[in-house]
């Protein structure tokens, strides 16, 4: 089942718990950590997420762009993270990572920048609960989506199948009512959105319309077949 993730990213940073509960109904909440020196931009950290858990009752899937994960990601999964996402550009050992994640009780997640491969890491999939694809230059939202992505969502998808996995398979930038359909027939099953979401009229709205294209895109995908 296709699962969308509106990105608060999108959302207007003074009233955050409001814009939160504006998108009940979604299956995460994505919450884009930036440090200024990963990404050429600058969000929020370990405070902002710990209130954020306690304002909504969506889970957060926190994407953290930030130099030192190895440091700082298990103090997400403790400020209440349900998803913990990493840069494999940026972790100093990402598999020690993606288990420390998972001991303290969340899903480990890793990303992949544009020009990141993912054939060097098909060994490491299996200790990981999602991956992430992402589909611009991490960094800031509204960005036009990268079509020379689709491949390498393809491939990733067939190493999934190969290996039998579980594991998720997010994409993030640039998906809207144009791209998500691309992006599940060609395997991702988690969608990132923020300005197709916080853009929009009724984010609520926006979200269901995401999830039926996405979904029904998938019924139609090979890769779906059997699943
Ligand atoms: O990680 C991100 C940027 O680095 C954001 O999650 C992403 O860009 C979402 O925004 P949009 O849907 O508007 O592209």
């Amino acid at each position: 089942m296709a699962q969308i993730n509106p990105s608060i990213l999108s959302a207007d940073f003074s009233r955050l718990a409001e814009e939160a509960r504006a998108v009940e109904g979604a299956d995460w909440l994505h919450v884009d950590v930036m440090d200024n020196h990963f990404v050429p931009n600058l969000t929020l950290g370990v405070p902002v997420v710990e209130s954020l858990s306690r304002a909504t009752g969506t889970p957060l899937d926190c994407h953290l762009m930030i130099e030192d994960p190895d440091r700082w990601a298990p103090q997400y999964v403790e400020a209440g993270a349900g998803s913990v996402t990493f840069h494999v550009e940026a972790a100093a050992a990402p598999v020690r990572l993606a288990r420390e994640i998972r001991a303290k009780g969340a899903r480990a997640s890793m990303a992949l920048k544009p020009a990141t491969p993912i054939e060097p890491f098909e060994d490491l999939l299996p200790e990981l609960d999602m991956l992430l694809i992402m589909t611009v230059e991490p960094g800031f939202g509204g960005q036009a989506f990268l079509d020379i992505m689709l491949p390498k969502i393809r491939r990733t998808r067939e190493l999934i199948s190969k290996h039998g996995l579980e594991l998720w398979l997010q994409v993030d930038g640039g998906v809207s009512a144009s791209t998500v359909e691309r992006c599940a027939e060609a395997g991702a099953d988690v969608f990132v959105a923020g300005s197709a979401v916080y853009g929009a009229n009724d984010p609520a709205a926006a979200v269901r319309s995401l999830r039926e294209s996405a979904e029904r895109a998938t019924a139609s995908a090979a890769w779906a077949c059997g699943h």
